[in-house]
């Protein structure tokens, strides 16, 4: 269907007895914010590895943008516009921010980061960074190095940087992870204005962030998608709230 960027059907992921992903399927819609949810080993991290192809599946079939994916390497999907910011910090500690997003732009427009001392040079790349850093609220830390910055401002950095080559959909890996009350706020800020003009992924833990951003939600068990709606609905179905609470309910869920 036109209205939706991906779909992914009946995914299986298996190490060794253990299925990761159980038939998992998935649809997102053009420009909603989606949240993956589950309680830990619910095989959330490794639904989304196949969705950007870090992992292959063993079975099953990802549509991006109207195209058969499923089988593409990492590198082709983020040129189609699939962008993941990662879980793990990936930014570039001794560089500065400008420098940081320098690179990611040059990488999105198909150079090798060797050349990166030339990146900041190259008056098109240059154009390119002042509202990338903008976009995230850096432009006040240009010219930090990347060390120096916050753990909130990092993620900042990081987001920004899977956002250089403007994709379609971005798959963001639990970014309120580690992160105090302070830098949450900003980041819901931050995300709520991204939900405009990107269609966003988003796994994450927490639920007040979670129930605060996101258009609908698939919830995810044992490697299956047991339900898939909007908060509302999700907030109601009583598969979910068996499921996913068990015995203590997160006051989000109220
Ligand atoms: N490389 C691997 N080899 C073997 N088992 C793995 C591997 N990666 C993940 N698993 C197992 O697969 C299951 C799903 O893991 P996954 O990391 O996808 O879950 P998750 O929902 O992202 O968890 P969390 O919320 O804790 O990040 C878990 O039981 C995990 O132990």
């Amino acid at each position: 269907m036109a209205d939706r960027l991906l779909d992914a059907q009946s995914l299986v992921k298996t190490y060794g007895a253990l299925r990761a992903s159980d038939n998992f399927s998935i649809a997102l819609r053009r420009g909603e914010l989606h949240a993956l949810i589950g309680p830990n080993g619910a095989g959330k991290t490794t639904a989304l590895n196949q969705l950007c192809g870090e992992q292959l599946p063993d079975s099953g079939r990802i549509v991006f943008d109207g195209r058969t994916v499923t089988r593409m390497p990492i590198h082709r999907r983020a040129r189609l516009g699939l962008a993941r910011s990662y879980q793990i910090t990936s930014v570039f500690e001794s560089l500065t921010v400008r420098q940081n997003f320098s690179l990611a732009i040059q990488a999105h427009n198909g150079h090798s980061f060797r050349f990166w001392r030339k990146a900041a040079d190259d008056p098109l790349i240059r154009r390119s960074v002042a509202p990338a850093m903008d976009r995230v609220g850096l432009t006040e830390r240009a010219d930090l190095p990347a060390a120096s910055l916050s753990h909130g401002e990092k993620r900042q950095l990081e987001v920004g940087m899977a956002l250089a080559g403007h994709p379609k959909l971005l798959l963001l890996d639990e970014p309120y992870a580690g992160m105090g009350p302070g830098g949450a706020v900003e980041l819901t800020k931050l995300i709520r204005t991204l939900k405009k003009e990107v269609t966003i992924l988003l796994v994450e833990h927490d639920m007040a962030a979670v129930f605060a951003l996101a258009d609908r939600i698939t919830v995810l068990v044992y490697g299956r998608a047991i339900a898939s709606g909007t908060p509302e609905e999700i907030r109601e179905n009583p598969d979910v709230r068996q499921a996913y609470l068990g015995e203590s309910v997160d006051p989000c869920w109220k």
